[in-house]
């Protein structure tokens, strides 16, 4: 089948080399002219584990095309993927501007009967504006269907290639038909497809998205609450998380959720709700609790030093909001970094992957590292904010020869508290007890 994809970022660009890979043709469309020379030229843009692979193969086999120009992409396409931005407004509500003009340029352009399939995250009630927009201009039959990804980033492809369900909403038998077709070879695999309404499917992601980041949540909250009561918050996570009803997954405490999703999505889904007059109170429960959680370990780290951080120099290690991406949109990481700068500390930098982007904001307000061993070289002390599987197990003796205090304000819990006694670290982590040294 042909299909176009419209925006070719992390959602678009796993998308369209995910269905090519299925043996579809597929065109992405990007209005980013260096994106798509790059992309053109056999460079990938994202580094998502697995992703370049397939890139690759699916060029070389000409299943997989990129291009500027919307007609040229969607040219002969029976499915049109919008995989658009949907950043929030300054109210909190999703902006809808790249969707909807994307929806109104395409009109004119349909040449058959097409599905145009909203893939961005977007309000209940989208799909119908999409369907109006589109229908300005178009001569030709059409279908605008609601079919959310739910892909997280880091382990995007497979995430993809395996879903655990895929939802549909639709209330047109052919576009169910042309959904199912593209679905078939998931579906092979074991792989649910759930159809529904377009506004139920919309709702479900934001749903999700919510219901995980206040799982989330609120094992951060107990997290905190271990502190005070001297429980250990990973026998807990333990304990509760063998409950099958509750599920071992997305009960990791730490320093916040940030991404570019969870945090636009919990605040999209409150505006939603507060303009339908439903006051989701859970909802703001979370977004506060996020924001304090995120600079949770920062009264430690002040206290540690006596209160003055000027001229301590903290290295820092993770800066992509999860490990395993370049993605630092709403990386607790940043919020860290400007408090510590405030406070007049020196940062030296590092992650795997993130350091152009993190470039890119902050510049040379701190000291950029290639290894966390140089970070951490004469540092008074190391913050974690990202659980890179490469700082899991240190070596402990280069690392203790190296720092200038043995001194670890841990973010993502990764060490186990005996170990960093024996070690003789000061290590300070989430809901767990505090180690002296
Ligand atoms: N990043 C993720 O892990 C996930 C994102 N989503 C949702 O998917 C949507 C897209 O997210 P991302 O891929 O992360 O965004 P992104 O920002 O990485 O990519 C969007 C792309 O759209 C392009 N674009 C903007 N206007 C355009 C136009 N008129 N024509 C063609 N291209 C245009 C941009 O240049 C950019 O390359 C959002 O609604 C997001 O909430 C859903 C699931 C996972
Ligand atoms: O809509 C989206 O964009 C995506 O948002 C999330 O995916 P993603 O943001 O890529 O990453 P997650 O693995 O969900 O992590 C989000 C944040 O939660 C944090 N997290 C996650 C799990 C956990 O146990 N504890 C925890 O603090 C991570 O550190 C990260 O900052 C969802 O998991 C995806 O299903 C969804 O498609």
């Amino acid at each position: 089948m042909k299909i176009a994809v419209v925006g070719t970022g992390y959602v678009g660009l796993v998308t369209g080399t995910c269905f090519a890979e299925t043996g579809n043709t597929v065109t992405c469309v990007d209005i980013d002219q260096a994106k798509v020379d790059k992309l053109k030229s056999g460079r990938i843009t994202i580094y998502e584990p697995g992703l370049e692979q397939l890139f690759d193969r699916n060029i070389k086999q000409g299943r997989l095309f990129f291009t500027t120009s919307l007609e040229e992409g969607i040219k002969d396409a029976k499915i049109i993927f919008l995989a658009l931005p949907t950043p929030p407004g300054a109210d909190g509500a999703a902006d809808l501007k790249y969707v909807l003009k994307v929806a109104e340029d395409l009109g004119p352009l349909l040449k058959d009967y097409a599905v145009v399939v909203d893939k961005s995250t977007v309000p209940v009630g989208t799909a119908e504006k999409v369907q109006k927009k589109i229908a300005v201009g178009a001569k030709v039959e059409f279908d605008v269907v609601s079919n959310p990804e739910f892909l997280r980033e880091g382990v995007a492809v497979d995430d993809f290639m395996k879903p655990d369900r895929v939802v549909v909403g639709t209330n047109s038998p052919k576009a169910r038909k042309v959904m199912e077709a593209l679905y078939a070879p998931f579906v092979r695999q074991g792989n649910p497809i759930i159809f529904m309404d377009e506004r139920s499917a919309e709702l479900t992601k934001y749903a999700a998205n919510s219901f995980l980041a206040t799982k989330i949540t609120f094992m951060n909250e107990i997290a905190n609450l271990c502190e005070l009561l001297g429980a250990d918050v990973d026998s807990v996570r333990k304990g509760v998380g063998t409950d099958s009803r509750i599920g071992k997954r997305f009960l990791f405490p730490g320093i916040g959720y940030g991404g570019s999703c969870f945090p636009k999505d919990v605040q999209a889904l409150a505006k939603s709700s507060e303009d339908a007059n439903y006051e989701f109170k859970i909802l703001t429960a979370v977004m506060d609790v996020n924001e304090s959680q995120k600079t949770r370990l920062i009264p430690h780290i002040k206290k540690y030093f006596n209160g003055n951080l000027k001229g301590k120099t903290i290295a820092i290690w993770g800066l992509s909001f999860k490990p395993h991406t370049d993605d630092i949109r709403e990386a607790p990481s940043l919020y860290n970094i400007d408090e510590l700068l405030k406070e007049g500390a020196i940062l030296k930098v590092h992650d795997p992957e993130s350091m152009d982007n993190v470039k890119k904001v902050i510049g040379d307000k701190v000291q950029y590292s290639h290894t966390p061993y140089e970070a951490a070289q004469d540092a008074d002390a190391i913050f974690i904010a990202t659980e890179w599987p490469e700082f899991r197990t240190p070596d402990f003796d280069k690392l203790s020869s190296i720092l200038k205090n043995k001194v670890i304000f841990d973010g993502r819990n990764l060490y186990d508290l005996n170990f960093m006694k024996e070690q003789g670290y000061v290590y300070y982590s989430i809901g767990r007890e505090v180690i002296h040294g």
